[in-house]
């Protein structure tokens, strides 16, 4: 299995080795990261991403900081300012500020202890995803049926996106494992592609049925009966269930509701936002104009035009059947509200 990201330990130069999301499939490109400014760049560009992957890059990334003030002597100051930086470089996904701050809580106690308390939110990441991936096979087998089961999903949600096995992807690659799955529709994922260049490159390599789809097509593929259910990862689920995701989700949930058929969330439980009420809440990150405007580096539009470029769309939490973390799947259209917080789940 692939490992988007990892802790290099080396006597002199200690770093974050990251596989270059940017460049696959063409090409395999790991970046060797030693400097917080190079990890702010790799996180903005979509070098490294994915909510999962995400905190285990804002926890890593304080544990390159305090390599980096060592080596530079910078003072408390500014030490603070590049960890916010890190936790800032991105806005929707809940993960990155939060892994940054659960790490630089322990700052104080030395590097070591801070390397370590990264290393468990990667070991703790991994061990979730494996555990909400049964959840919600077990979850989907009993409510659609104990068959092969047909799925759609959108942007990339497997090893790429997480520190190993995925979320929604771990829930297809679970049930592919059961022998349950008997294709996936992929949506491309316009417009950087996760779902063309990554998700079909990860069930390439897992031997798991597929076709990508314009995105475009997903809805139609849904209301015409061509899958079972749709499942999706998440980038930050308020304390209503209200779900942040890859442009294009609710869509899916859209379509879902109208065919009766589940739209399915998945995330480790650190991407549950617990202090947020509602999706109404969330900033949605937006970005560049040229990444919708042009195609494989080639403008298509009409010089001088403007794009709307928003890279999260939020899914109200009455369109979605069941958000499934490794405590367990809760159901917004049933459960009593707030699903999560101190007197949830
Ligand atoms: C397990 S990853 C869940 C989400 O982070 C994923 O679906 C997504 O929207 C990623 O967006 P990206 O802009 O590629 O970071």
């Amino acid at each position: 299995m692939v490992r988007a990201i990892e802790w290099v330990d080396a006597a002199a130069d200690s770093h974050i080795r990251l596989i270059d999301q940017t460049r696959l499939p063409s090409e395999e490109v790991t970046l060797e990261i030693s400097a917080v400014e190079d990890l702010i760049a790799a996180i903005q560009c979509l070098a490294v991403r994915g909510a999962p992957a995400l905190g285990a890059a804002g926890g890593y990334g304080v544990a390159l900081a305090l390599l980096e003030a060592e080596r530079k002597g910078w003072d408390a100051e500014t030490l603070t300012a590049t960890i916010d930086a890190i936790a800032n470089a991105r806005p929707t996904a809940v993960n990155l500020a939060w892994g940054a701050n659960r790490v630089a809580t322990v700052r104080a106690d030395g590097f070591e202890r801070t390397l370590a308390e990264a290393h468990a939110i990667a070991a703790e990441d991994e061990q979730s995803n494996r555990e909400l991936s049964r959840l919600g096979a077990d979850w989907l087998l009993a409510r659609v049926g104990d068959r092969p089961l047909r799925a759609v999903t959108h942007c990339n949600t497997g090893a790429l996106a997480t520190t190993a096995w995925g979320t929604a992807y771990g829930i297809l690659h679970e049930l592919h494992n059961r022998g349950k799955l008997e294709l996936v529709y992929v949506d491309e994922t316009r417009p950087l592609l996760q779902g063309t260049r990554l998700t079909s490159w990860e069930l390439h390599q897992d031997g798991i049925p597929h076709l990508v789809e314009v995105d475009g097509a997903a809805s139609s593929t849904i209301l015409r009966g061509l899958v079972d259910f749709a499942v999706i990862g998440a980038d930050r689920i308020t304390a209503n269930g209200d779900t942040a995701n890859k442009v294009g989700s609710v869509a899916l949930a859209l379509a879902c509701e109208r065919r009766g058929i589940p739209f399915v969330v998945a995330a480790p439980y650190s991407t549950i936002d617990e202090a947020t009420a509602t999706g109404d809440e969330i900033e949605i990150e937006e970005r560049g104009d040229e990444e919708v405007l042009a195609f494989g580096g080639v403008s298509v539009a009409t010089p001088g035009v403007r794009a709307f470029n928003p890279a999260f769309d939020v899914t109200p939490n009455d369109l979605i059947s069941a958000i499934v973390t490794e405590r367990g799947v809760v159901e917004p259209k049933v459960d009593a509200q707030p699903l999560f917080g101190s007197s949830a789940l």
